[in-house]
């Protein structure tokens, strides 16, 4: 402000004070020229406090006139180069400031009516008498005070005004005046700025000229205002058309402004309001950016970014507000859990670019599967939720839910090529299957995981028995956690059988836990949950430990040559840590790698598959034997085959179930086989449960098999009694024995 202030000033003169106009000192010239009297005259006036400079003659006067500011002259009139007329008349023709005093020696009146001609302050003959002088000289000054307190009272209003005027100009804000029926008196430049009309244009206009026809109600309150001081209106918010020229390429919502305004009734007398109400004075600022900003950040809040869906939060407000209604309408409402299947895996191995770009596809499909008053929102990864209120019967939200899978089924296509995905939905219906927003949300989601631990792509409904079974999950949680304390977890062995020589020439290990309250349980009903609650690491060093036990045990009674296959959880392969502990536990026990086989799943590779290939071609160069599990049903592809080495290919006994009636043509099966006879593989036909099995895959060019109609998973000890039965069998060189 001060620095305008300064502008103001170097711009126009009439607002610098003269610094000359101070009366401290007052400054005197005397004129006369005989020496004499200009000396007499100056003693005279010595010692009053005056600053005094003397001219001997007209031309010196008019010298120092030029050069100083006098605040009196005392000028002779007779003088020979230049008369006191003369040097007056260059006074008033310069238009110098001071009083003159004219002392004359003539006695004639022409010299005393020129001189008052000309504005000289006084008038006196020679010889004059010293109080008179002085008591002149003191009212010249006094003339000359007040003429200085008068120019500078004149030039602070001037300065004021203009002052005012700058800063009403130069204001961010609009600034206006109306008359008593609303029309324009005074509006600053900044409506040009702000809403590009001419303001001279505007002065006699009507306000509603300018205001949105929606808010013409409002807006009388705020132009009419005849109130003054608190109940005034303030900060009341309207919105202000453009004028903006035919060639804007600004769009629609631009050529409308948020303005806020503050207004008072203007009155002829400030202490008596209601005498004569003259019109309105208002301010009004420009509040369109910070609405438009107030705007983004509480839309930011309530959606989700990447796909523009309502957020978690807003998804409560609205399922919260549903709930309302629904109770007083008794009615029924849906809420649909939407997980898309493996979504993890496809974000891994696409990168989160393209992973992205997915989930904006998948909401654009299911959002066009939802009606008006349906919500549809993304809480977070690939999870998405959707609100059906005013839900007729249950079966409606089936319709639904098939939509979107129907939606969801179509290939996606991400950056030029296609995907397939599936997803796996939980619905809830209120008041049936929850009472409230938590436990509706909790049991669309219970619903949801048994979708996915069934098989996925499909939907289904929450009931109660998924309750039983989500506490039984949290109870088998904490028991999970203490089993390797106390000892509950054991291995199993399954014999793979050379079907052609008729003995074991390899055991599968497999997982066991003998459950206190639940009795032998297999590795479905927990390897999941100790993934998920990461104690995957801390069973798989467990298992390594009891493996290589038991190898060292049955080495100890002579099967050198048996081979045992472990199964390795993905969450172990990245872990140097756990290579470490294998390498460490099979030369404890001395126990030759060669010895081991380790199962790989296919999609072992999908996450990281450089990591994975390097973590394997360490395996092999140790020496263990590489095995591939399920082969076939996973996702990976040949060519991962030939970046590492894989010693045995494992028929999936999905493939192997598939072997039914006598005379069939099983092409996947014969399709592995030939696999892995061109790679040089082993092959191990896994579950083999009939005899007409044995027989295809005998003919088909598969030796090895595994399955319940050789072997049972088994403990150790009778898989030691099996073998040790295999071995007298041998020597007394009879067949095999089957077990059921
Ligand atoms: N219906 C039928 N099933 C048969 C037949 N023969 C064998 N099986 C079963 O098929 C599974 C074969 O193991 P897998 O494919 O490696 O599949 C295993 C393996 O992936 C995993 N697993 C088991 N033990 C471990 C372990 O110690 N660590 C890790 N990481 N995974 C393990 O759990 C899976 C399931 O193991 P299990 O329940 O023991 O199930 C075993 C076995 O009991 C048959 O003729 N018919």
């Amino acid at each position: 402000m001060r620095s305008q202030a300064i502008n103001i000033y170097e711009q126009d003169p009439v607002f610098s004070p003269d610094p000359t106009w101070t009366l401290a000192e007052p400054r005197l010239l005397l004129v006369d020229d005989e020496p004499r009297l200009l000396a007499s005259l100056k003693e005279l006036l010595d010692g009053q406090g005056y600053h005094l400079t003397t001219a001997r003659n007209g031309a010196e006067a008019v010298a120092e006139l030029g050069e100083s500011h006098f605040d009196v002259v005392l000028l002779d009139i007779g003088m020979p180069d230049m008369s006191g007329h003369d040097v007056m008349d260059v006074i008033n023709a310069r238009g110098i400031t001071t009083e003159v005093i004219v002392l004359s020696g003539h006695t004639g009146i022409e010299a005393a009516i020129g001189a008052i001609n000309r504005q000289a302050y006084g008038y006196l003959r020679k010889p004059y008498r010293t109080d008179e002088l002085l008591a002149l000289v003191r009212n010249a000054l006094e003339k000359r005070r007040l003429h200085i307190e008068n120019r500078n009272l004149f030039a602070r209003l001037e300065q004021s005004e203009k002052m005012y005027r700058f800063l009403i100009d130069s204001s961010p804000d609009i600034i206006y005046t109306l008359d008593q029926s609303g029309r324009f008196t005074y509006i600053n430049r900044r409506v040009t700025e702000l809403l590009g009309f001419d303001r001279d244009a505007l002065i006699g206009a009507d306000y509603a000229a300018l205001v949105h026809d929606d808010d013409l109600d409002r807006a009388r309150y705020v132009f009419n205002e005849r109130r003054v001081g608190e109940r005034a209106s303030r900060n009341v918010e309207l919105r202000l058309k453009c004028n903006e020229p035919a060639s804007s390429e600004r769009h629609f919502e631009t050529s409308l402004r948020t303005i806020s305004f503050n207004s008072i009734g203007l009155y002829a007398s400030d202490k008596a309001p209601s005498v004569e109400y003259l019109g309105t004075y208002g301010i009004a600022r420009d509040v369109t950016e910070k609405r438009r900003a107030e705007e983004l950040i509480t839309y930011q809040a309530y959606h989700d970014i990447l796909t523009d869906l309502p957020n978690r939060a807003l998804f409560h407000d609205r399922l919260e507000l549903a709930l309302l209604q629904a109770r007083r309408k008794e009615q029924q409402l849906a809420l649909m859990f939407i997980d898309l299947d493996r979504f993890k895996i496809i974000n891994d191995s696409l990168g989160h670019l393209k992973g992205d770009e997915l989930l904006r596809q998948v909401a654009t499909r299911l959002r066009s599967c939802i009606r008006k008053g349906d919500t549809l929102a993304r809480l977070g990864g690939d999870e998405f939720v959707a609100l059906l209120p005013d839900l007729e019967k249950r079966t409606d939200a089936t319709v639904v839910a098939e939509k979107f899978l129907e939606a969801l089924g179509a290939p996606f296509v991400i950056d030029g090529s296609e995907l397939h995905i599936s997803a796996s939905i939980g619905i809830a219906v209120f008041p049936e299957d929850g009472e409230n927003d938590d436990e509706l949300v909790r049991h669309a989601d219970m619903a949801m995981y048994a979708v996915k631990s069934d098989g996925k792509n499909g939907f289904g409904f929450y009931d109660r028995s998924l309750l039983d079974a989500a506490h039984e999950k949290v109870l088998l949680e904490q028991e999970l956690r203490r089993a390797l304390q106390r000892g509950e977890l054991e291995m199993y062995y399954q014999p793979q059988v050379d079907t052609a020589a008729g003995n074991v020439v390899a055991v599968e290990a497999l997982m066991r836990w003998n459950h206190p309250r639940l009795g032998l349980l297999t590795p479905g009903r927990f390897l999941p949950l100790a993934e998920e609650m990461g104690l995957m690491v801390m069973l798989s060093d467990w298992m390594v430990d009891a493996v290589c036990a038991d190898m060292q045990r049955l080495q100890r009674d002579g099967y050198r040559d048996l081979r045992f296959c472990i199964n390795l959880s993905p969450t172990c392969l990245g872990r140097d840590e756990f290579f470490r502990k294998l390498w460490r536990t099979l030369e404890e026990r001395k126990v030759a790698a060669e010895q081991l086989e380790v199962e790989i799943t296919e999609n072992i590779c999908i996450r990281n598959p450089d990591l994975a290939i390097r973590q394997l071609n360490r395996l092999t160069e140790l020496g263990v034997r590489i095995a591939i599990d399920d082969f076939g049903t996973g996702y990976s592809s040949l060519a991962y085959l030939q970046r590492f080495e894989v010693d045995t290919l494992k028929i999936d006994q999905s493939f192997v179930r598939e072997i039914g009636q006598e005379g069939g043509h099983f092409p996947v099966v014969l399709a592995v086989i030939s696999i892995a006879r061109g790679l040089g593989m082993d092959l191990v036909a896994e579950g083999v449960e009939t005899e007409r099995q044995v027989r295809y895959l005998q003919q088909a060019g598969c030796r090895v098999m595994q399955g319940f109609l050789f072997h049972r998973p088994m403990p150790v000890r009778q898989l030691q009694s099996v073998l040790a039965g295999q071995a007298s069998a041998r020597q007394a060189d009879v067949p095999l024995q089957e077990a059921g």
